[in-house]
């Protein structure tokens, strides 16, 4: 598996956002650092999937950024997608695993130690960790659980954790002093008002 990107722009899906805007912003300055996580309402069809994260994966490859493809496996394998990532109401990770196959990168949503090296023993490339902090992105996620949570999880596993949850560039210090490899976010590329620079500041924060 090629090395992970340390940023993780997951997209923005919500009435009134632009996602591949913000992604065309984004990836000229990240380039082989972003990994674009194609994530639609759960309303969405797989059509609509689909050509999302098609176009999501013509964008990329230029860059060499990576694409991965939430809880649609199926998308995934249909554009040629590096991976995906599946969380507690998606498929299982051994199935998960077993759909990808052994090269594609398998992203697992956890938030404990014991689930966290469940999931890696079961085929987990990396984790997606939190809510770090709390966000209005998603709705009725349990509370959240700051870098001292983050930092158990650290200390369970031997893959690259990733936070996730009410993520910034002031917040990165914190996460990555915990031992997060790279971050996930929504909000903080997609509601910018200059989502060039909003990457320019989460990545130099990542990467210092
Ligand atoms: C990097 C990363 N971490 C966690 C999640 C959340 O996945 P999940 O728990 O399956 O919730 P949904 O995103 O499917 O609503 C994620 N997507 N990415
Ligand atoms: C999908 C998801 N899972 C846990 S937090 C989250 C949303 C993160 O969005 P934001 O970066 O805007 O807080
Ligand atoms: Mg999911």
């Amino acid at each position: 598996m090629p090395s992970l990107g340390r940023l993780h722009l997951i997209t923005d899906t919500r009435p009134g956002c632009d996602p591949l805007a913000v992604l065309r912003a984004a990836l000229p300055v990240a380039r082989a650092e972003l990994v674009v996580q194609v994530r639609v309402a759960d309303d969405a069809t797989d059509r609509e999937a689909y050509e999302l994260a098609g176009q999501v994966v013509a964008l990329c490859r230029p860059y060499g950024a990576a694409c991965l493809v939430n809880d649609r496996l199926h998308v995934a394998l249909a554009v040629a997608a590096a991976g995906g990532h599946v969380g507690a109401e998606d498929l299982p990770v051994p199935a998960a695993r077993r759909v990808l196959g052994s090269a594609a990168v398998l992203g697992v949503t956890a938030r404990e130690p014991r689930s966290a090296a469940e999931a890696v023993a079961a085929g987990a490339s990396y984790l997606g960790v939190g809510p770090c902090h709390a966000t209005a992105t998603k709705a009725g996620l349990p509370d959240p659980i700051g870098p001292d949570g983050v930092r158990a999880v650290v200390e369970a596993v031997d893959v690259p954790v990733i936070a996730i949850g009410g993520v910034t560039a002031a917040r990165v210090p914190a996460l990555r002093a915990a031992g997060a490899y790279g971050v996930a976010v929504v909000g903080a590329l997609s509601q910018a008002a200059d989502p060039a620079r909003a990457t320019a500041e989460l990545l130099g924060a990542l990467t210092c």
